[in-house]
């Protein structure tokens, strides 16, 4: 057990880095602690260790806490500072976001720089923040002030996952503070589909964060730059070969990943577009793709078109796992240790820390109070020189050295992911939530597909067996009898149809109420660019604002489905219609005069669900654009009129 310590350190938090100025290698020598002069915590960039510092650290042993039974040595860590994000990636996020810690369980900024210590002081060398969207903590460039100063004590990477979209205001205070890589996230370079994976607009932003960084390295930052793209057939995976060609002429590294499953992200099979396809695709445009030589831990294997400025790389969580030469330690944003990306077992190392202060979370007073960094230091010449100094430190290392000692070979030992039936989270995710096979009757409508001919002949087979049979005839008779009104019955599979196969209008009468949304989308696509050109430059037509007028021609369009679309139930009780309309530039392909881009959500709470109002909100909006437009483009096509998503109801949440 620890004791509370009386003696007060009354030193500033920004004192103790600046002290190591001259500290590194002098405590370590000495084995004492210097006194600090105090500066500003926004104070220079520390220098980088000196070869010296560097040949010392790589001639000691690399700590026992952090090497595993499989002998790999785990000198990365990635630091997850916040739970919040800007952003719901449909592969990520679910729309309604997550159920957010409580504040006071979330590790504190000193809290984030104590444990970023006590790890670099036994080999970390690379630091990356995500989250979550790192950038959408209030205090994240002081964190990697104080983080970045950790360079004097063998830290020699300090990255940053993100999104992009605030970056661009946060860069250059980062790369002072010791920014040296951001892996930014893009899955999509058409503004629309942005908007459609990632629930939120925002992509001039991260452009805005892309062209920033290739500024700043222009002038020699040095920032390594990756863009992390995740691919969802049918969603993203056109978009593979565009994503190669950014590095024609940029100097970027463009990683693919393959879409995995996480808790509530409606994961499945058919939606995984695996390493070997996207080699495919990329090899069938460029046949003299070539690989590239992999560092050791890399997470991705990296391939180059000849004669392009960047290269690509695929991360193959789901089809080849990495995990031989994994380096990797994680700590959440409320102060576990993860040891596996995919593993549940974790240890709590906040409440380790916090347990000297009653509990409570550690804010810099408390931290000067418990003399933590102090004693990193300490812990800090362990490793340097063998010695126990400290059983503050020896306790905490313990405990991530156990826990890192029970790390298994790869995947947290559970095989490959897709295989992975003891997930209890992705599993009940999975299985409520998306069609193990495609419904037959889907197929049904190709005529003279094997599986419309199946459907067909499975379809007769049992609607003879049923009406041969004497309970389904007992049953229609005791319908009959007793309501003295036409059957209300609906086919399982169409049920706008009776089982006798005629139409009606589905009874929800016993159907529960509940909240209910549903996101549609379609395009308008220009065949000439006068209409771009036009509205581009803010102009509407003789006939009014296109885009406003349009949204409304969507809302009303909403109200009135039920006159349009014969079997749709009156009166759902529509309790909101959003329409968005936007003008995409051209980009070649279909829309190589540019388009506009419709999308439409509506919400209500009832019975029955609002797919069908959003589908007809985002048609009525389209045809108005074309009505509006017609005097200068007649050879508009309108298309793509789909559903994007849809919640509430017996089906839950379904996402294209
Ligand atoms: N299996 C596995 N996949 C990981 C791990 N860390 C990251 N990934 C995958 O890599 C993707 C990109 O993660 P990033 O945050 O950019 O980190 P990174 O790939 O480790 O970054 P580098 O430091 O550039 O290697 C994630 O979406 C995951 O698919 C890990 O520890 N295990
Ligand atoms: C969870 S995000 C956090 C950092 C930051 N918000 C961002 O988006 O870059 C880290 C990385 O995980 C990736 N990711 C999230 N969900 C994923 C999934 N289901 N499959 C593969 N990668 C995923 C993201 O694309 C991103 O590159
Ligand atoms: S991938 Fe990143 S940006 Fe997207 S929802 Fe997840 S945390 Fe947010
Ligand atoms: S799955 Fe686990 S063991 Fe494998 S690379 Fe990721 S973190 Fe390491």
């Amino acid at each position: 057990m620890l004791c509370r310590r009386p003696a007060f350190n009354r030193r500033l938090l920004s004192v103790r880095w600046q002290s190591t100025a001259t500290s590194s290698s002098t405590v370590r020598a000495s084995g004492g602690v210097p006194t600090p002069t105090p500066t500003p915590a926004s104070a220079e960039i520390p220098p980088p260790p000196t070869p010296r510092l560097n040949a010392l650290r790589s001639a000691k042993p690399f700590s026992e806490f952090l090497t595993d039974t499989f002998n790999r040595q785990h000198d990365y860590l990635r630091i997850s500072v916040t739970e919040r994000c800007n952003l719901r990636c449909l592969y990520c996020m679910p729309e309604e976001g997550i159920e957010l810690s409580p504040q006071p369980r979330l590790l504190t900024s000193p809290e984030i720089v104590y444990l970023s210590s006590l790890f670099v002081s036994q080999g970390v060398t690379k630091i990356r923040l995500t989250g979550g969207e790192p950038t959408v903590r209030k205090d994240i460039v002081p964190l990697m002030q104080d983080i970045g100063k950790l360079r004097r004590d063998g830290l020699r990477e300090l990255c940053l996952t993100t999104n992009g979209i605030s970056l661009h205001r946060k860069l250059d205070a980062m790369v002072e503070a010791g920014l040296t890589g951001v892996n930014l996230s893009l899955d999509t370079l058409d503004p629309f589909q942005y908007q459609i994976m990632t629930r939120r607009k925002g992509f001039e932003a991260v452009m805005k964060s892309i062209d920033r960084i290739l500024e700043m390295n222009k002038v020699g930052a040095g920032i390594k730059l990756k863009i992390n793209c995740v691919v969802m057939r049918g969603m993203n995976d056109r978009e593979i070969i565009p994503f190669v060609e950014l590095g024609r002429e940029k100097p970027v590294e463009v990683r693919f990943i393959e879409y995995m499953p996480f808790d509530g992200n409606k994961w499945n099979q058919g939606k995984m577009f695996s390493y070997q396809e996207m080699l495919a695709v990329i090899r069938e445009k460029y046949p003299s793709l070539e690989k590239v030589t992999d560092h050791k831990n890399d997470t991705s294997k990296t391939y180059k078109v000849p004669g392009f400025q960047g290269q690509m790389g695929f991360i193959t969580s789901m089809t080849h796992n990495f995990c031989g030469t994994c380096n990797r330690l994680r700590i959440t944003s409320d102060g576990n240790l993860k040891v596996c990306l995919f593993g549940n077992a974790e240890v709590s190392l906040r409440d380790i820390i916090r347990r000297e202060n009653d509990g409570q979370p550690i804010d810099e007073d408390a931290l000067r109070e418990l003399r933590l960094l102090e004693t990193v230091q300490s812990a800090a010449h362990l490793s340097d020189e063998g010695g126990l100094v400290n059983e503050r430190e020896r306790e905490i290392l313990d405990i991530i050295g156990a826990a890192v000692k029970r790390k298994k070979a790869k995947h947290a030992g559970m095989g490959q992911l897709e295989n992975m039936k003891n997930r209890p989270m992705i599993l009940i995710a999975v299985l409520s939530s998306t069609w193990k096979t495609v419904p037959p009757h889907l197929f049904s409508s190709i005529p003279g597909s094997s599986q419309a001919r199946l459907y067909h002949s499975q379809r007769s087979q049992s609607n003879n067996a049923a009406s041969s049979s004497e309970e389904k005839n007992a049953e229609r008779s005791e319908e009959n009898k007793t309501s003295h009104s036409l059957p209300t019955a609906s086919d399982p599979d169409l049920p706008h149809l009776t089982p006798s196969q005629t139409v009606h209008m589905t009874q929800i009468t016993k159907k529960p109420e509940t909240s209910r949304k549903a996101t549609a989308a379609c395009e308008v696509l220009f065949s000439n660019l006068r209409p771009w050109e036009l509205l581009r430059k803010g102009q509407g037509t003789h006939k009014g604002d296109v885009f406003s007028v349009a949204r409304i021609a969507g809302i009303m369009a909403a109200k009135r489905t039920p006159d349009l679309v014969p079997l749709c139930h009156p009166g759902i009780g529509i309790t909101g219609v959003e329409v968005s309309v936007d003008l995409v530039e051209p980009r070649g392909g279909e829309s190589e005069y540019g388009s506009m881009q419709i999308m439409s959500t509506v919400s209500c709470f009832g019975r029955t669900g609002v797919e069908m109002e959003a589908m007809t909100a985002a048609t009525g909006a389209a045809l108005t654009v074309y009505d509006m437009l017609k005097a200068v483009d007649k050879g508009m096509i309108i298309g793509g009129v789909r559903l994007l998503e849809k919640h509430g109801g017996k089906s839950g949440h379904w996402v294209r």
